[in-house]
């Protein structure tokens, strides 16, 4: 019999249960003002097309020019406040958000109340028809325009059609009745297409959150990926790799006439006696000790690295003569005058160094060997000093 697989569930790619962050919602609301700027104008167009078809103008002139200001002046309105929407999003969100929803529902309303009056009063049949289709086209336009914001958009289709299928119904008959209650269903289908697209937009967005967080995170593991690369744990020092790469480099600009420099390997003496008397907790804070009074002894330019255990390589360029010698004396005063490990103030540190200076024609490495050499001169000798090779 097959073993029965494990019941995992799937990881999901976006949070649903978190709230979406502010950047977002305003996004939304600045999406959904640029949507509905288009259409605004649509309304006014609407009405003086329909009111000059079937002569109502003439008719009615008063009526008809104080509904066309009222919706010139409210698409007007909106389309100015959607312009400024995004500075005013940035001062206070929330007043920006309920600002536009109600210059947005107070507009529909308006239509809605407009096309209701039609309906109710116009003697002409066919005007009242034209006016529940135009009525229809910009409620099914508006409710798929702005579906994405699910609290704004799904008060649109009631606030159009909403008046007319009250009066609809007030009027009575087999006709009004069906249409009546086809608005009813229509107000069920909007909120369908609604919660349908705003989904779409949320989950979109939230994908973009996520894509963004993983984006930084992995920009944080290669930025630590990077100094574990290049950098050493205890110390903080570069670590031997990335000293290799550079003294490779400098050798080669050096063999390119370049700037001679200078190689110094650095051994503590009797360290082990530290890890051994006071613990490997204090050698390791010996190690940083020192690690920090070198970076403050040493030249600007020089370049220090751990090398090994209690070994370190100091990179000293532009240093004719004696200077490299210089700098390690000035950094083995220093040590002398520092307590190292903050936890036994009387221990004192010294180190036995060896100094090479690259030439021209040699790889590297024999310059790394004859530093090398020194080191086991200067160890030999007996400790704490420095010897050129
Ligand atoms: N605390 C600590 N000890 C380390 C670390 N790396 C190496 N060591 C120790 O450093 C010691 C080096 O000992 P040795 O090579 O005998 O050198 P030494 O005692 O300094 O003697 P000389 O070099 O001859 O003066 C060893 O005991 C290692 O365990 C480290 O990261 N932390």
């Amino acid at each position: 019999m097959p073993a029965a697989r494990p019941n995992v569930p799937r990881p999901s790619l976006v949070d649903d249960g978190a709230e979406l962050p502010l950047a977002c919602k305003r996004q939304r609301l600045l999406d959904v003002a640029k949507r509905s700027r288009s259409g605004l104008f649509l309304y006014p167009l609407f009405w003086l097309v329909i009111v000059h078809v079937y002569a109502y103008a003439s008719t009615h002139p008063v009526f008809t020019l104080i509904a066309a200001l009222g919706l010139v002046v409210g698409a007007a309105a909106r389309y100015g406040l959607e312009g400024r929407l995004a500075r005013f999003a940035s001062h206070d969100f929330r007043l920006a958000q309920r600002s536009f929803a109600w210059a947005s529902w107070i507009f529909q309303g308006y239509w809605g109340l407009l096309c209701a009056y039609i309906v109710g009063t116009a003697e002409s049949e066919p005007m009242r028809w034209s006016m529940l289709m135009a009525t229809i086209g910009l409620a099914a336009g508006a409710t798929a325009i702005m579906a994405i914001d699910a609290p704004l958009a799904r008060w649109y289709a009631p606030l159009l059609l909403g008046p007319t299928c009250v009066v609809l119904a007030l009027q009575g008959g087999y006709a009004n009745w069906a249409l009546a209650t086809v608005f009813v269903l229509f107000f069920f289908y909007a909120l369908k297409i609604i919660a349908l697209v705003s989904g779409d937009y949320e989950a979109r967005q939230r994908a973009h959150v996520l894509l963004e967080r993983r984006a930084e995170e992995l920009a944080t593991a290669h930025e630590s990926m990077r100094r574990l690369a290049t950098y050493d744990d205890l110390t903080g020092l570069m670590n031997r790799r990335h000293m290799t790469l550079l003294l490779h480099l400098r050798a080669e600009v050096h063999r390119n006439g370049g700037d001679a420099f200078s190689i110094a390997l650095v051994d503590l003496d009797h360290f082990k006696q530290i890890n051994d008397v006071w613990s490997h907790a204090v050698g390791d804070e010996v190690l940083q000790g020192f690690a920090d009074i070198a970076r403050r002894a040493l030249h600007d330019t020089d370049i220090i690295a751990r090398w090994g255990g209690e070994e370190f390589l100091i990179l000293l360029p532009y240093t004719p003569d004696r200077t490299a010698e210089a700098s390690l004396e000035r950094l083995r005063r220093q040590l002398a005058d520092t307590p190292i490990a903050p936890g036994v103030p009387g221990l004192r540190l010294n180190f036995s160094a060896g100094i090479s200076e690259h030439r021209v024609d040699e790889a590297i490495e024999q310059a790394i060997d004859r530093a090398d050499r020194g080191l086991y001169q200067a160890k030999a000798d007996g400790r704490g000093r420095t010897e050129r090779v």
